[in-house]
């Protein structure tokens, strides 16, 4: 249900404000829908689900959220303000400041001709910071916080393994100190070992530095990991959402029974 616009905006004023609020989200392709009447809050320091199968439309709504496209109707309030009204110029502030955003693929996230410390210190420049040692020393402190040598700070992505360019794609992404990440499939693609280390350093940063995370995957393990909240989609819609635990063990929907009987191992 889609609120009044008086209603809507009392609701992102409140104290006890979301840090993300949306309303009644949705995006077409043509006649094909994408995503269809999502609703949902998002606290500080909360970190919610989304899973689904493929074709379900998390994509879509990863996209629409973190403003890589446009919703065709439908709110978004971050911290109070109506994301879908601002400029384009306003929300490239907002992606480069509070906002972060780790793809599936790190190649999507990195610059691959630039050094690993250079691509931490390029998000910095990108907030203000021009002091070269400062810049450096921030790198290097990240670098090791996501487990690569400091050694490899002069090193290209490029001479990476998968799980460390997605380690470093991490690192670039929260150098700035986002309070909103949004995560498409952050462990996909990667050696089972290997995922277990990122989800393990991912949960240890989302903790320790309180983040509100967005994350989509098709993988329950990791939701049953790292999500508090979780939100099932099929067909665009938003058929069952609660808490992690309560949807994966006593799942209400059928699909979600289906999703959770046919994958989950954990
Ligand atoms: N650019 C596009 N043009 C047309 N239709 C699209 C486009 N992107 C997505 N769709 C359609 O929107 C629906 C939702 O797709 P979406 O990619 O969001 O799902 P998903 O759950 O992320 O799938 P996957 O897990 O495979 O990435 C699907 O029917 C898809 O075919």
């Amino acid at each position: 249900m889609t609120l009044h616009p008086q209603e809507f905006s009392q609701k992102i004023h409140a104290p006890d404000q979301p840090l993300l609020k949306v309303d009644g989200l949705t995006k077409r392709y043509g006649p094909r829908i994408g995503c269809l009447d999502v609703s949902f809050d998002l606290y500080p320091g909360e970190v919610l689900g989304i899973v689904g199968e493929s074709g379900s439309g998390k994509s879509t709504l990863l996209s629409c959220l973190a403003g890589h496209q446009r919703a065709d109707l439908g709110r978004i309030a971050y911290d109070g303000r109506d994301v879908l009204a601002m400029s384009e110029t306003e929300r490239r502030r907002l992606g480069r400041t509070d906002w972060a955003y780790v793809h599936q693929n790190p190649r999507d996230g990195l610059r691959m001709g630039v050094s690993a410390g250079g691509n931490v210190g390029e998000r910095l420049m990108g907030v203000g910071a021009r002091h070269y040692g400062e810049i450096r020393g921030k790198a290097a402190d990240w670098l090791g916080r996501v487990e690569i040598a400091g050694d490899r700070i002069d090193d290209r992505p490029s001479a990476f393994s998968g799980g460390m360019q997605q380690r470093l794609q991490i690192a670039r992404n929260l150098v700035t100190s986002p309070r909103l990440v949004f995560m498409d499939e952050p462990t996909g693609g990667l050696d089972v070992s290997v995922q277990a280390r990122l989800l393990d350093l991912l949960r240890g940063l989302v903790r320790d530095l309180g983040l509100s995370v967005i994350i989509v995957t098709h993988d329950l393990a990791v939701v049953r990991l790292l999500a508090h909240r979780l939100m099932v989609m099929k067909s665009g819609r938003v058929v069952e959402q609660g808490l992690t635990d309560q949807v994966l063990d006593d799942p209400q929907h059928a699909y979600t029974q289906l999703l959770v009987s046919s994958v989950l191992q954990v």
